[in-house]
């Protein structure tokens, strides 16, 4: 009976060509609404011995069926689950006839005239049957349908009982398109809230602030769901009323967790204790009431009126609380709120609908979860576009905090660099500085430029040490590394090599031009008064031995330890005078 399965990828096929293609020149007459002419008749029929109901010959009983305009909820239910419907079919010119209905509660047969032409559900003995889902229907009819009798069985134990939604004779094909039409909207939003759900997640897993997208993550991922498993298309793409409906309740009851975790994000104290506990308790909720219903305990479709009025609870207290705290929020928390607030209003009156507490109409729910993702998604770029402005600015702070770092660590390497070379005593170069320099000197010397070199010793400074102190032997080294320092040209370098000894390289520089400029310098230093504070010092002398390139050495390398062998000589030969290297001596 069902062709749907069979039929399914050619009609939505041909359904969207004609789409399509508006002035095909296929006519065929408009739907129509049997919202009126139907009668009712409580409890089951009798089955005759051939099998057939009873209801279905004895159409006329007297007083035993009623007038209803639509075939659902009849007046006087008492506890009753089972029902009976029917109208008389109108006539019309369709090519392919169907009756489409929106839903049924719970399981139902439908015959035309006696045959059974239609089951949704399956009955026991007693007439009863588990709950199968709630898809929309498609009843294929036979060309003579018209002013033929059409009868339902219904049995419920649900809180309504019967057909519900719309009841339509139609073309199959304008079937499919209306199906379509309608699931456009919704297929796209159930996508976009998908979409939504995996960046939320996605950010859950890098970002700090992890309890608000996982809120974020759920919510979306509820909504996308749900609106998905609730879109009448979604049958197109997978023929399991039951498992959408789970798919459905899955995510409904999922909905207060989501928005639960974000708002407790954002509150503090009793506030966030209070939405805490409702979070937790539809979490409750929705793993018994699933759980019980997988496991066959309860049938699926008897948690959705609990969860209902739940949620009838929840959702007033949710919004007295934030209300009470809107303080608290900034605007954009506000306008997440005011979302939530029009997703959850359209929450209600599709649930006052689905309960026959409003007349029968499509509640767009989805464009409030649409609204609701809207806003998150604007707040989030609102969010992206500052933090990526603020990285700019930090980026820039950064840069120039690096250069001005860098810039002051070149100057302390700079300073490091010239107290590594520096006596700090003296201020004159020290041995580090000459054990280079004289390498380079020596390199320049070798390309044919003679270089001197005079090593130089405070005569007695032990004994100085001894008598003045160690101060007043400071301040003795001091002062002579002055003298040297004022005496020698820019190109002679002077260095201290340690305690009292100094040396002096001088550069394109002969013996004789040295001796004479050192002979100069020991009788500077003979005629200075030295002093320490306010007392005299004494006379200070100075040893010398002087050596050169290339009068003394073809290496201009061994210049040091030749004059260093004049200075011994020096010592040797009474102190206070200046030797110059000679071979002969050893
Ligand atoms: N005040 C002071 N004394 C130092 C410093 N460095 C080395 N001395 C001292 O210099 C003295 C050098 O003594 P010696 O090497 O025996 O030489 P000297 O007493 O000058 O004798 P001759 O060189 O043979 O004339 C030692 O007593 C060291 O303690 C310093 O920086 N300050």
């Amino acid at each position: 009976m069902r062709r749907l399965d069979s039929l399914l990828w050619p009609c939505i096929t041909l359904s969207l060509v004609l789409l399509l293609w508006p002035a095909s020149g296929i006519a065929s007459a408009p739907a129509l609404d049997l919202d009126k002419g139907w009668e009712y008749r409580w409890g089951d029929s009798p089955q005759l011995a051939d099998g057939t109901y009873a209801w279905l010959r004895e159409s006329d009983a007297e007083g035993a069926w009623h007038s209803i305009d639509f075939p659902s909820n009849p007046p006087g239910r008492e506890g009753r689950r089972h029902a009976w419907f029917r109208i008389t079919l109108p006539s019309g010119e369709w090519r392919d006839p169907v009756l489409y209905i929106y839903s049924i509660d719970l399981i139902a047969q439908a015959f035309l005239d006696e045959a059974l032409i239609y089951q949704h559900g399956s009955f026991d003995e007693t007439g009863e049957g588990p709950f199968v889902g709630w898809p929309w229907h498609m009843i294929s009819l036979t060309e003579d349908f018209a002013d033929r009798q059409l009868s339902f069985r219904v049995y419920s134990n649900y809180t309504d009982i019967g057909l519900w939604g719309e009841v339509r004779l139609m073309d199959r094909l304008d079937l499919f398109a209306m199906i379509l039409q309608r699931s456009a909207t919704d297929l796209a939003v159930s996508a976009f809230c998908l979409l939504l759900a995996l960046l939320a997640a996605g950010f859950a897993l890098v970002q700090q602030r992890r309890r608000n997208f996982i809120g974020i993550a759920l919510f979306s991922l509820a909504s996308g769901i749900m609106i998905l498993a609730e879109t009448q298309a979604s049958q197109f793409l997978l023929s399991k009323p039951l498992a959408w409906d789970y798919m459905a309740s899955g995510g409904y009851y999922a909905l207060p967790v989501g928005i639960g975790l974000l708002l407790e994000t954002w509150f503090s104290g009793r506030h966030k204790r209070w939405i805490r506990r409702l979070w937790q308790f539809h979490l409750g909720y929705w793993l018994v009431a699933i759980g019980l219903a997988l496991a066959g305990v309860v049938n699926l479709s008897s948690t959705f009126p609990v969860f209902d009025v739940l949620l009838t609870i929840s959702l007033p207290l949710l919004f007295a609380l934030l209300i009470g705290s809107l303080k608290q929020l900034d605007g954009e928390q506000r306008l997440v709120i005011a979302a939530y607030g029009v997703f959850g209003l359209l929450l209600l009156l599709d649930m006052s609908v689905a309960h026959g507490l409003l007349a029968w109409q499509r509640i767009p729910v989805s464009l409030g979860a649409l609204l609701f993702s809207l806003v998150i998604v604007a707040i989030s770029l609102r969010h992206y576009a500052r933090t990526q402005r603020e990285l700019v600015v930090l980026n820039q702070r950064l840069e120039k905090e690096v250069a001005e770092r860098t810039r002051e660590l070149q100057e302390l390497v700079e300073r490091f660099r010239i107290f590594s070379y520096q006596d700090p005593l003296t201020g004159l170069k020290n041995r580090r500085y000459f054990n280079e320099i004289i390498t380079r000197e020596a390199a320049i010397a070798k390309r044919g430029a003679p270089l001197t070199l005079a090593m130089l010793d405070i005569d007695h400074f032990k004994l100085f040490n001894d008598l003045h102190g160690h101060e007043a032997g400071d301040c003795v080294l001091v002062t002579t590394a002055r003298l040297i320092g004022e005496h020698f040209r820019e190109a002679d370098v002077v260095c201290r090599l340690g305690g009292e000894e100094f040396v002096i390289l001088m550069p394109s520089t002969t013996e004789g031009q040295a001796r004479e400029a050192i002979e100069r310098l020991l009788d500077t230093i003979r005629q200075h008064r030295f002093e320490h504070g306010d007392s005299a010092l004494g006379p200070v002398g100075l040893s010398c031995g002087i050596a050169s390139y290339p009068a003394h050495t073809d290496d201009p390398y061994a210049l040091v330890q030749l004059a260093d062998t004049a200075l011994y000589r020096a010592k040797r030969s009474g102190r206070d005078r200046c030797e110059t290297y000679a071979p002969t001596v050893t």
